[in-house]
């Protein structure tokens, strides 16, 4: 007789391991290799769990995986003497295979594949794993992140090779095993060693060939058992190795003392978002006729323990959904919590440089597959340039060896207002007069928040716009600088905006329309509203005389004004000598339909709701004014261009706020919702303001321009009736040309020594400038309280 092959004795020794003797493994082997065609890819293959199941198999008709689906004709064909089987058995087995790869389907697998889109969903596959005690089953619940090449629904063959899905399977080596290793609270542990249960079974000397995350040794943070009920559980149990594993690992124990069976849980993840969660039962649980239950058999039990002993009364709740909860957690603690954020922002110096000098300008653009503006889930972040990755031997490289670079370059500037901690590395770079405005900012010393206010290049909106809206820098190397981009007003704290339905009478909506009330031949509710008919003409631009008469109020405000009795400003101020109203410009209300009115979405009297639909970009500004906007099309006259977009504050808020800011040297951007006050008693809580600095849209980056703007702003009224609160919407004052910058005139008083903000140097370079002429003008006379306070 030969002497066992290789392939055969790896057998023995990886059921060894399991406690089964060679004389158990080969009678199963034989009739394994003959089922496969003597494929040991098959056998060998997830540790040899084909191999497993078929001993723990009590019934011999089950005792091999697919072995119902064998044809039988194959099967009679291979009814032959029993001794001559035996001897060509043994030859079999020494012989190495080189037939095509056949899948073993899993069981387990047949009937269901968990979440198979989802990007962390779970799969589970069940495998008996060792027991002292062979005769029994030892459960090994393992989730894999959604490997759904791995799982096999329908067919059961299928080619396996790990090109087809590299990432299948996570293969530790035996002295990996021993380096991940902890002191246990198992009696039964060998000092240094996890309990035999914890182990995952994987074969010694098989590749680590997925995960380089996983290529430090994981961590396992030893369970603390504190008792709760009959399970205890470690909740915090967390840790990580080289910032790239986190590992949680909790030890339940269930049962009274002299049962003592304890339980495992362990969980594992990478900064590629990949979590396993492993479950281990000890061989106490099971009697000597324990049998391995099937999935669905677990999954059921388990949901009717959730549901009737733990009292869930989610109807949505399910055994995988909760398993994918575990997984959600776990990248969401990697991702919140302090200094578990090892991943990185990636940015090379390099490769900006190389940008700059090809196109003049500087960008941190969105890797298509991970989108930097919103956290992936596995908190690792990826800002890449366009150009490709950065090679690893270039000197101002941070990439590290999976070709991701660990840091992002942002501006001084950017850095100051993120964290006001500007502690971030330094590059020097011989080649830029500009470094020192650069900073390398590793991940970890960036909130969440600071990384959703990083912009990427060709659209700082993140979607949020139909539209998008790149950003460009032909000037310095400064970043865009760091805010929320939000695509509508969203109320701070105390401002009272109620959006409800039954305050919109039926003076304010036109319920009996249908259609588009523009080409209506008599005016609408919402038409009369406006004046008896609409502002917008047929082709959605402004009517020349509507727009002629909000251009006149802008450009000659004086005679605009209205005083408030009682004003919110003053108010807000809380002087003990209240001031005089300093005046607001009564402006003319746009009334657009909306959700209440009966016309359709489509309606031509709905255009400041349906948002940005010109092309823009913000653009780093040659005269010295910062950032700006410009068109990348040529507009029309009329044209609605942005709304101005921020924090609804009350004015009451904004003060605070302003104050807070003269003190620090910060800058808001706030602009009065003041159109129609004078005419009534504004309370506090309406008294309203917004500002874009930390929250706002592409219309905070719109710069000033005293009088000739090419932009004039318009209050429109949309789901508020009442004119407190109303959307401030600009539209062009003239044609405007592709790349012109747009401009509005703040309003802002250059003489007013009052506002705690103090007025810029205005560069506008209008023949008008309000700013210019200071020297040459006496003190205007008009109201201080400038429309946009900046
Ligand atoms: C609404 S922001 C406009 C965007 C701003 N340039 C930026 O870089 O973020 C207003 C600020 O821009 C600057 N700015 C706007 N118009 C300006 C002008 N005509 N001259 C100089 N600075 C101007 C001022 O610093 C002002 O406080």
């Amino acid at each position: 007789m030969a002497p066992p092959n290789a392939n055969v004795k790896a057998a023995y020794r990886a059921m060894a391991g399991l406690g089964i003797s060679e004389s158990q493994v080969k009678p199963v082997l034989k009739k394994l290799l003959k089922l496969y065609d003597k494929n040991w890819a098959l056998i060998e293959e997830e540790n040899y769990r084909a191999l497993a199941d078929a001993i723990f198999e009590p019934d011999d008709e089950n005792q091999v995986p697919d072995q119902k689906r064998v044809p039988e004709q194959k099967k009679k064909k291979k009814k032959v003497n029993e001794e001559e089987m035996e001897n060509e058995e043994e030859a079999e087995m020494n012989l190495e295979s080189a037939r095509p790869l056949k899948r073993v389907r899993l069981r387990g697998q047949e009937s269901q594949s968990l979440h198979p889109t989802a990007s962390c969903s779970p799969t589970l596959a069940t495998s008996p794993s060792k027991q002292s005690d062979t005769s029994g089953g030892n459960l090994r619940t393992e989730v894999h992140p959604a490997p759904t090449q791995d799982v096999i629904v329908g067919k059961g063959k299928q080619p396996v090779s790990p090109d087809l899905n590299p990432r299948r399977r996570r293969l530790i080596s035996e002295s990996e095993r021993a380096s991940q290793s902890v002191p246990s609270k198992d009696p039964t542990a060998k000092p240094g060693l996890l309990p035999h249960n914890h182990e995952m079974f994987l074969p010694t000397g098989e590749p680590i060939d997925e995960l380089p995350d996983y290529n430090v040794p994981i961590a396992v943070i030893p369970p603390e058992l504190s008792s709760v009920g009959g399970s205890s559980m470690n909740k915090n149990a967390a840790g990580k190795q080289n910032g790239h594993v986190n590992m949680a690992s909790s030890q339940c124990t269930a049962g009274d003392s002299n049962e003592r069976a304890t339980s495992s849980i362990e969980i594992a993840s990478s900064t590629k978002g990949e979590v396993k969660i492993s479950l281990s039962c000890s061989s106490a649980v099971g009697g000597p006729d324990f049998h391995m239950p099937s999935q669905d058999q677990i999954l059921k039990m388990m949901e009717d323990k959730c549901l009737h002993s733990y009292k869930i009364t989610d109807p949505n709740f399910s055994v995988p959904k909760l398993l994918k909860d575990i997984c959600d957690c776990v990248l969401e603690f990697k991702i919140y919590s302090d200094g578990s954020q090892e991943g990185a922002l990636i940015r090379s110096r390099d490769d900006m440089l190389k940008e700059s000098e090809t196109h003049g300008t500087l960008s941190v653009t969105r890797n298509k597959d991970l989108d930097v503006l919103s956290l992936p889930p596995s908190g690792t972040i990826h800002v890449e340039s366009s150009a490709t990755l950065p090679s690893p031997r270039n000197p101002f490289s941070l990439a590290n060896h999976t070709g991701q670079v660990d840091a992002v370059l942002v501006s001084r500037d950017a850095i100051h207002h993120l964290s006001e901690n500007d502690d971030g590395m330094e590059l020097e770079d011989p080649t830029s007069s500009n470094s020192r405005s650069l900073v390398v900012v590793p991940q970890h010393e960036l909130t969440a928040d600071d990384i959703r206010s990083i912009h990427d290049v060709n659209d700082l909106t993140k979607a949020e716009e139909s539209v998008q809206i790149s950003w460009v820098n032909e000037v310095t190397k400064d970043f865009l600088p760091p805010f929320h981009y939000i695509p509508q007003n969203l109320v701070f704290q105390n401002a009272s905006v109620n959006i409800l339905l039954s305050r919109i009478g039926d003076e304010d909506c036109c319920s009996s329309c249908v259609g588009n009330c523009v080409s209506s031949p008599t005016p609408c509710a919402c038409a009369n509203k406006n004046g008896g008919e609409f502002a917008y003409n047929a082709r959605g631009l402004l009517k020349e005389g509507f727009l002629e008469g909000c251009i006149a109020i802008s450009r000659n405000p004086k005679r605009y004004y209205v005083f408030c009795k009682d004003c919110p400003i003053e108010r807000s101020k809380n002087d003990d000598c209240l001031e005089p109203c300093k005046g607001h410009l009564k402006r003319k209300f746009i009334k657009e339909c909306w959700s209440k009115c009966g016309c359709g979405k489509q309606c031509g009297n709905r255009i400041v709701q349906r948002g940005i639909t010109c092309n823009l970009q913000v653009f780093f500004t040659p005269e010295g004014k910062g950032w700006g906007l410009r068109t990348l099309e040529e507009l029309p006259k009329g044209a609605f261009v942005c709304e101005f977009v921020g924090e609804i504050l009350t004015i009451k808020e904004l003060h605070e706020r302003n104050m807070k800011h003269a003190v620090t040297g910060e800058y808001t951007y706030p602009v009065l919702l003041d159109a129609d006050w004078g005419s009534r008693f504004v309370k506090d809580e309406e008294a309203l303001s917004l500002d874009a600095a930390s929250f706002g849209n592409a219309a905070r980056f719109i710069n000033h321009r005293c009088y000739d703007s090419n932009l004039v702003e318009i209050p429109v009224e949309i789901e508020v009736p009442g004119h407190y609160y109303y959307h401030f919407a600009l539209f062009t004052c003239r044609k405007v040309a592709a790349k012109e910058e747009l401009t509005w005139d703040y309003g802002i008083d250059f003489d007013d020594h009052d506002n705690p903000i103090k007025p810029f140097q205005c560069k506008c370079g209008s023949k008008f400038c309000r700013n210019m002429k200071r020297s040459n003008r006496s003190v205007r006379s008009s109201p201080s309280n400038a429309r946009c306070s900046l």
